[in-house]
């Protein structure tokens, strides 16, 4: 049973990897960021309460995005696993999804994955990417609010021996092929 959680900083490259490796493994790739800019976009109730969060590169409340991880993991196609992005992004988050994955008989088994890049690699790929949240005052912030709220969860989950690190400041398929090695182990 492959269930992955992708940690790193904004830019990382946590979607580009997380997406490649769901689809190569037939997983879902439950990425709360892409949920939550679906749902502005669409301007759902969620969206509509999530928008100024986004738009600052702060975080949603925990309850909000709790709420939606209790769902999608609910999902038939989560049943056999999953790969998440973005989310735990906080060390209650990370409580919470302990405890939901007792309540979903999905304990044991998850691995963490941190994707290590440096600051400036990562500021000058989110320039170069240009989503809404991607100008030089968010991106500064969005990394801040990563280390405060954030980076954290590296020590939470090395203390449960759950976290590989993974060198991200390698091409794009530097970094699929190490991350296979971690899968298929
Ligand atoms: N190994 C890499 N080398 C160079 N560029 C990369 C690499 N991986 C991803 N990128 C590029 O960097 C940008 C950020 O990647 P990606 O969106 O996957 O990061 P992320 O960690 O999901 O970021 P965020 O948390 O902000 O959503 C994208 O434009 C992507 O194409
Ligand atoms: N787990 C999360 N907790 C709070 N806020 C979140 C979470 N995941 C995403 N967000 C919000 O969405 C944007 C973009 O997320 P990306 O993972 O970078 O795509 C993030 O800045 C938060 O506002």
């Amino acid at each position: 049973m492959t269930r992955l959680i992708f940690l790193g900083p904004p830019g990382a490259g946590k979607g580009t990897q997380a997406k490649n490796l769901a689809q190569d493994c037939d997983l879902p790739h439950i990425s709360t960021g892409e949920i939550l800019r679906q749902a502005v976009k669409d301007q759902t109730p969620l969206g509509v309460k999530a928008q100024s969060y986004l738009d600052k590169g702060d975080l949603v409340p925990d309850k909000l995005i709790e709420d939606l991880i209790e769902e999608r993991l609910g999902k038939p196609d989560a049943q056999s696993g999953w790969i998440l992005d973005g989310f735990p992004r906080t060390v209650n988050q990370a409580v919470f999804l302990e405890q939901l994955l007792q309540k979903l008989h999905q304990q044991g088994g998850e691995r963490v994955i941190n994707l290590e890049v440096p600051d400036d690699i990562v500021i000058s790929r989110l320039l170069e990417r240009g989503r809404n949240d991607d100008t030089e005052e968010v991106i500064r912030h969005r990394l801040e609010v990563y280390r405060s709220e954030t980076a954290p969860l590296i020590d939470f989950y090395s203390d449960r021996n759950l976290l590989l690190c993974v060198n991200g400041n390698q091409s794009p398929e530097e970094v699929t092929a190490d991350l296979k090695k971690i899968v298929v182990s």
